[in-house]
């Protein structure tokens, strides 16, 4: 990332003229009225070139684009060197400058093509290794508690990056999952968090993964001790943490000062952005739930987007295209926000993924060379499963004042065909629908025709749909691994274009530090008789009334 601001580029001062002079006339109506061919035009079917057979459609037809607004936004991207800093990231090289780390995610999932040379990479193989063979023993049951039971509970200690993905990609491939074997996932230091899932679990037969690339966040640290008590209640004797309790982490000294063997923690690497781990050892819990074959063809999946992305001129680059897009609304639409869409209940935490990923990525506000931007950076990214998004808050998409672009996403296959598939004819209906009903809308004229004379004119106007809201639509034929794979390095990807073009650094998160500082202030003086002192007038209330009124 050049850390130059985006306002300096010819190709954003010509986007924002584009803009000015004819945003009023873009009206998706006309745009496909004009051109019979304009899905033809701007939609992509992908292939993995490596790999397992992955493919799927991108719709970029509903957009509120033209092939001139287009070629700008691909002008941007050159500008600003997209294709020079991905070769950087693929190269190894430190672009994330603030903490002077390379950003290798996609090593992670290197099954021999890219040739990188920071350390560590060359344990990769190593790791995948060991988390194949842990992850076949405690399937088959030839791994076994202390008590010689086999293990079939596993609980994932973790939080952020060494949460989201696991739950995610868990809760996506659950239909590849082994069905005898529990997973349960703990983040929130809230007790209730650590309590409710260890009322579900019995020690003997319950493995805890302790998930936290640093080994030093709080909420992690104080739940792995707590479930470490609640084992010991029962096994007594500590030799017995080997049998139940794992580490995934980037620091042996504290999984070592924890107890935990170091056969049994599994590396990773600073390399490894917290928001981008579930390729490494963060994904054993992904490994021991749908077994390591299956988290093979993940990283394979992606593995060939990352091919996609590090060798496709730009205007076929599916990242690049998705990432300037996104440019497009959020810094000349005024767009505040992204919406994900998955029709399809196994990806109804996908929206929940891409919070952190895409948001604690281009959350920041100052660019690498460190000048306070003047213009939008990360979107606030949300979502939901349809067709529940529907009954929620597409009222406020169809006919509300703001852009919202959206991203629909389906399967043109379910894994669940009840009803002779009738249940995801209804879906697809519905997926199909939105877009549209989202693009072209509904005039006044058709109201009335529709309604007939004599309403008041307030019911004619509330039954109006403007239309014009953009989307992006991706099938594929069923989501299998690799399919999944594919599409969050799809989404991956497209967050590094954006992060490149506002010249800001992707791959940090200081905006995190500052609560926890004051977190653990405010904690040190809960406990103690004096009255809180150094804080505001609101802070010190709120504290006051937690003491009057805290009853443990
Ligand atoms: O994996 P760990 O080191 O426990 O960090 C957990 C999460 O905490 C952060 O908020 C950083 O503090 C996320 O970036 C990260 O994924």
């Amino acid at each position: 990332m050049s850390g130059i601001p985006a306002t300096d580029y010819a190709a954003w001062k010509k986007l924002q003229q584009i803009y000015d002079a004819e945003h009023s006339r873009l009206v998706l109506r006309d745009l496909f009225a004009q051109d019979p061919d304009r899905f033809a035009k701007f939609s992509k079917e992908y292939t993995s070139s490596s790999g397992p057979d992955v493919t799927f459609l991108l719709d970029y037809s509903k957009n509120l684009i033209t092939q001139p607004i287009l070629d700008t936004l691909l002008s941007l991207a050159r500008e600003a060197q997209v294709e020079s800093f991905r070769d950087k990231m693929f190269a190894g090289e430190h672009i994330n400058t603030s903490e002077d780390r390379a950003v290798l995610h996609v090593a992670l999932r290197n099954f021999g093509d890219f040739s990188i040379s920071e350390a560590g990479t060359d344990e990769v193989a190593g790791v995948l290794q060991h988390i194949k063979e842990f992850s076949n023993a405690v399937r088959s049951g030839e791994w076994k508690g202390y008590t010689g039971k086999a293990i079939d509970t596993i609980v994932n200690i973790g939080i952020g990056g060494s949460d989201l993905g696991p739950v995610m990609v868990t809760e996506a491939l659950k239909a590849y999952s082994k069905r005898d074997l529990t997973a349960h996932f703990v983040s929130n230091i809230d007790g209730t968090h650590i309590s409710e899932t260890l009322r579900l679990c019995n020690p003997e037969t319950t493995l805890v993964i302790i998930a936290s690339k640093t080994f030093t966040t709080q909420e992690t640290i104080t739940n792995a001790e707590s479930a470490r008590d609640w084992f010991l209640a029962t096994a007594k004797d500590k030799a017995h943490v080997a049998k139940h309790f794992v580490a995934l982490s980037t620091n042996t000294p504290a999984v070592t000062a924890f107890g935990i063997a170091p056969e049994n923690m599994f590396q990773f690497w600073d390399w490894v952005g917290g928001r981008y781990s579930l390729w490494s050892a963060i994904g054993l819990s992904i490994a021991l739930v749908i077994g390591y074959d299956n988290f093979e063809q993940l990283l394979k999946g992606a593995h060939a987007m990352d091919q996609h992305f590090l060798t496709t001129p730009l205007e076929n680059n599916l990242p690049v295209l998705l990432g300037v897009i996104g440019i497009w609304y959020n810094d000349f639409y005024g767009a505040q926000t992204h919406v994900l869409l998955p029709y399809d209940q196994y990806l109804h935490k996908f929206a929940d993924y891409f919070q952190q990923g895409d948001m604690e990525s281009n959350g920041k506000s100052v660019t690498k060379g460190g000048q306070r931007v003047t213009y939008q950076t990360g979107p606030i990214i949300w979502g939901a499963a349809g067709t529940n998004g529907q009954h929620s808050f597409y009222q406020l998409i169809h006919q509300g004042t703001k852009v919202i672009p959206a991203d629909f996403l389906a399967p043109a296959t379910t894994l669940n065909p009840i009803a002779e598939s009738k249940h995801h004819r209804i879906l697809l209906s519905n997926f199909f629908a939105q877009p549209e009903a989202l693009a072209f809308g509904k005039t006044e004229e058709e109201v009335r025709a529709e309604l007939g004379p004599g309403q008041s004119e307030a019911l004619y106007k509330s039954k109006v749909f403007e239309g014009n809201k953009p989307s992006n639509s991706i099938m594929f034929p069923k989501l299998t691994p690799a399919t999944l794979g594919a599409l969050i390095a799809l989404y991956e990807h497209k967050i590094f274009v954006q992060g490149v073009v506002w010249g800001i650094n992707s791959f940090d998160q200081m905006g995190v530090e500052l609560g926890k500082v004051l977190a653990k202030k405010i904690l040190a003086q809960l406990g103690s008789p004096t009255d809180v002192k150094g804080h505001d007038s609101s802070t010190t209330g709120l504290i006051h009334y937690y003491q009057k009124h805290r009853q443990e």
